[in-house]
């Protein structure tokens, strides 16, 4: 896949990239002050009512202005409770039972309003709602504008494993007002911060160079480098969803960090480490891995955990797993084929492979010492 290029000095107040799917393609559009415009829904609306899901927190943020872009239609809402441990089957029916309340049919559009998790339900929602409904994301967390409302990916957990049932089903916009970011607590902007630096060191070493000099203005909400660090990041996403929707392939790399991250957050039960937090840590054991494996330099290694640690984010995995208990959760992780573990590996800054040759004593010893602070 080709480089995206220098980053450029100056962003536009309203960016427009596209995801290129063909029929199921849809623009991504990011600027400030686009919750309330008409103009940012009224394409993409189909029909005349729309089901607002949000929650208990964002909906008392931002649902009146919401509402006001939403004008020209019948509005429903179903507010949902707040948190990790709520993105399960329960919940997900709490929407389904609201569609059939109202008696909403086939032309009513899902609007997904918060952050990753209501995201990934109202997505889930939309797909199987009488066999699927369309959907539009308007994320307010930096997590979900960076990554989680582009791609298609939706679901809930289950105890056993992350995001373990769901669809793929795409939105057909999304919208995302970087000026709902000013109200996002600290903690939840570092961990939007870690799917920031993936892409860094997926395939954009020119990104991840940009981000070691910028993450004090991220973390201080400068308006151009969180508008520079969204478009291209969703850039980064929107092309590797493009070329391989269904992950057969490629799509896998989003998955850097991931492995390690969701063994925390289903270990710790969901919500004890956020999602964003549970990633940094897994990028900075995928590097050290990398290293034993003699694929990355050290001081590349050091960069990486520099690059998260000044993000605000955790560095090392919690102490409470036990060696069996992490191989036990990565086996259940759907990048396992034929029983086999699959990890996305690094071979350099800006350079993630997918591979399946790592040896389980390695990766024990590997998941040891960092959990000792040793690696
Ligand atoms: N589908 C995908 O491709 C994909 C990608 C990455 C992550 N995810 C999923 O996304 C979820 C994590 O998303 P997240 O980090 O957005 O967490 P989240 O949805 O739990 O939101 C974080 C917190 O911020 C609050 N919040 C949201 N917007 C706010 C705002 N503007 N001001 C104040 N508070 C606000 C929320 O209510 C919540 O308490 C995980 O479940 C993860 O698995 C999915
Ligand atoms: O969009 C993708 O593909 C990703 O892997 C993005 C990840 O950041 C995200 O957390 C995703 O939900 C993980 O997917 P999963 O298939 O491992 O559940
Ligand atoms: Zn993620």
């Amino acid at each position: 896949m080709s480089a995206l290029g220098p980053i450029p000095a100056a962003v536009a107040e309203r960016q427009r990239l596209d995801v290129d799917l063909g029929e199921r393609g849809y623009p991504i559009v990011i600027g400030r002050g686009l919750l309330s415009d008409p103009d940012c829904y009224r394409p993409f609306v189909v029909g005349k009512r729309v089901m607002i899901v949000s929650n208990e927190t964002v909906a008392p943020l931002y649902l009146e202005a919401l509402r006001a872009g939403l004008a020209a239609f019948e509005i429903e809402q179903v507010i949902l409770p707040d948190g990790e441990c709520y993105k399960d089957l329960a919940t997900l029916n709490r929407i389904f039972d609201a569609l059939l309340e109202r008696r909403c049919g086939r032309d009513t559009t899902l609007i997904a309003l918060g952050g990753g998790v209501i995201g990934d339900m109202a997505g889930f929602a939309a797909a199987c709602y009488q066999r699927g409904v369309p959907f539009i994301q308007v994320p307010t967390t930096l997590l979900a504008q960076v990554d989680s409302s582009v791609g298609g990916k939706t679901g809930v957990n289950h105890p056993a494993g992350k995001n373990m049932i769901g669809a793929f089903h795409q939105p057909r916009a999304v919208i995302a007002d970087t000026a709902t970011l000013a109200t996002l607590p600290a903690r939840e902007l570092s961990a939007g911060l870690a799917e920031v630096v993936k892409y860094g060191l997926i395939a954009d070493r020119p990104f991840f160079d940009w981000l070691e000099d910028r993450v004090p203005a991220l973390r201080a909400l400068e308006p151009a480098a969180l508008a520079t660090a969204i478009a291209r990041s969703c850039q980064n996403k929107a092309r590797i969803v493009a070329a391989d929707e269904r992950e057969a392939g490629q799509r896998a790399l989003l998955n850097l960090g991931h492995s390690f991250g969701h063994a925390i957050e289903a270990g710790t039960g969901y919500g004890t480490w956020l999602h964003g937090e549970a990633v940094g840590t897994g990028l900075v054991m995928a590097a050290q891995l990398s290293a034993r494996l003699g694929w990355l330099e050290a001081t590349a290694v050091a960069r990486i955990r520099a690059l998260v640690a000044s993000c605000g984010l955790p560095t090392q995995p919690p102490t409470s797993l036990s060696s069996a208990r992490w191989l036990e959760l990565m086996a259940v992780d759907k990048k396992v084929q034929a029983g086999r573990l699959r990890l996305v590996l690094l071979k350099g800054i800006g350079e993630a492979v997918l591979t399946a040759d790592v040896d389980p004593a390695l990766l024990r010893a590997s998941i040891a010492s960092a959990q000792a602070g040793t690696e």
